[in-house]
């Protein structure tokens, strides 16, 4: 073990990269830091880092490459802290973080110190949070962001890219602002539209119980992400607060012109308004996104009955197909339910999709 690796924060990504590094470098030692002791402990027990630590400062000036994986506010008081440190010589520090400029303001700090640092933001992720819900591979097919700020930055791109082959991602380079808002467009403002969402619907549970009941696919697709965890998008909404701000202003305008659209009730305006809204969404890469489908999900139909999905996990077993996830979406009396099984990989999801439908399931690859 020569190579050492510092993972500050080890969640959800930060556990993830681990995996990912350890695919691809197997003789790196990786060390995790965590403030909350039992996320550091869970992942070394879960073999996700070799070891935890208890103080970053001392792992820190030995490591040859620190990724910052916390909420992005606790990343810049990081970078301000690590650069107070008498850091190895060209060791690289990157983060994880879900904004980029204040972030790459603050690494400026670092200048001074002959490590080199480099901005990152993998474009998965999932509304899970701690190192138990982690996936080597979450960012398959992904875009991974690097922010390179100076000439030295542009040196070690590649001895950064070597590090986190294992992701399987697709590395993009992009300016640290036009990457706040990309990501404030279709990130963060969906993100905040989906909390306010479920806000409004609690507000109507409150008065009338049934709104619960029926609350069934289209309210969980919309609002998934709001099970997110709140720490990581207080400070997301902290850092990418001025082009926030610029799209909630495009938003309200939208909603005024949607509630005109309404009262109007034009059938031509409405039904070219959902036309056009889904011939975008519906040409969108899908696939390249990585987020929903680096869980190798399969949807399979299942009738409401004792014993089914002891039949269909049985049939995956005889075949030697591990499943990592199992979940019952949504049962309907007398009807069918919806059984969502997540795999490692697009292999075993393929070959569970082949036994399934042999045994007479219908199964779905998206839902
Ligand atoms: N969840 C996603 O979908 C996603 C995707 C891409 C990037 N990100 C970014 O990745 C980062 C981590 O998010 P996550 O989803 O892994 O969250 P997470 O909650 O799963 O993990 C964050 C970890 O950081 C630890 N932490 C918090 N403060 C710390 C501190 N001061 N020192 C050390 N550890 C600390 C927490 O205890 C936790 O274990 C965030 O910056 C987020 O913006 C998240
Ligand atoms: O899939 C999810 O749950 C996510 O919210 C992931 C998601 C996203 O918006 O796509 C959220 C924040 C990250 O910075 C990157 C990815």
């Amino acid at each position: 073990m020569d190579r050492r690796v510092l993972i500050i924060g080890v969640g959800l990504i930060g556990g993830s990269i681990a995996l990912a590094i350890k695919k691809e470098h197997p003789d790196a030692c990786i060390t995790g830091y965590d403030v909350q002791e039992e996320n550091g402990r869970l992942a070394e027990r879960m073999k996700i880092i070799d070891r935890c630590a208890s103080s970053f400062q001392e792992e820190a000036v030995t490591s040859d490459l620190i990724i910052l994986a916390c909420p992005v506010e606790e990343v810049e008081r990081k970078i301000a802290q690590l650069a107070e440190l008498p850091l190895k010589p060209h060791a690289i520090i990157t983060d994880v973080g879900s904004t980029k400029g204040k972030i790459m303001k603050e690494s400026r700090k670092l200048l001074g110190n002959k490590a080199v640092f480099i901005g990152g933001h993998p474009m998965a992720g999932s509304h899970k949070s701690g190192p138990g819900s982690a996936r080597v591979h979450l960012f398959e097919n992904a875009y991974y962001v690097l922010t390179p700020n100076s000439p030295a930055a542009d040196e070690k791109l590649s001895t950064l890219k070597e590090w986190l082959k294992g992701t399987g991602a697709n590395f993009v380079i992009m300016d640290p602002e036009e990457h706040d808002m990309v990501t404030g467009v279709v990130s963060h403002l969906p993100h905040l539209i989906a909390t306010s969402i479920v806000r409004r619907v609690e507000e109507h549970a409150e008065k009338n119980d049934r709104v619960r009941w029926l609350a069934a696919g289209g309210f969980r697709d919309i609002t998934r992400i709001a099970s997110s965890s709140p720490a990581m998008w207080r400070d997301i909404v902290k850092q990418n607060q001025s082009s926030l701000l610029t799209l909630l202003d495009e938003w309200m305008e939208e909603m005024k012109f949607v509630k005109e659209l309404v009262q109007s009730g034009d059938e031509k305006d409405l039904y070219r308004y959902f036309a056009d809204a889904k011939q975008f969404r519906d040409a969108l890469p899908v696939r390249a996104r990585g987020a929903i489908d680096a869980f190798y999900d399969l949807y399979v139909d299942i009738q409401d009955k004792p014993g089914v999905v002891s039949h269909v996990t049985t049939i995956l077993a005889d075949k030697q197909i591990s499943i990592t996830n199992i979940r019952i979406l949504e049962v309907r009396e007398d009807v069918f339910g919806v059984l969502r099984l997540s795999f490692q990989s697009e292999d075993d999801r393929q070959k569970a999709k082949i036994c399934l439908v042999q045994h007479g399931y219908e199964t779905y690859l998206n839902m």
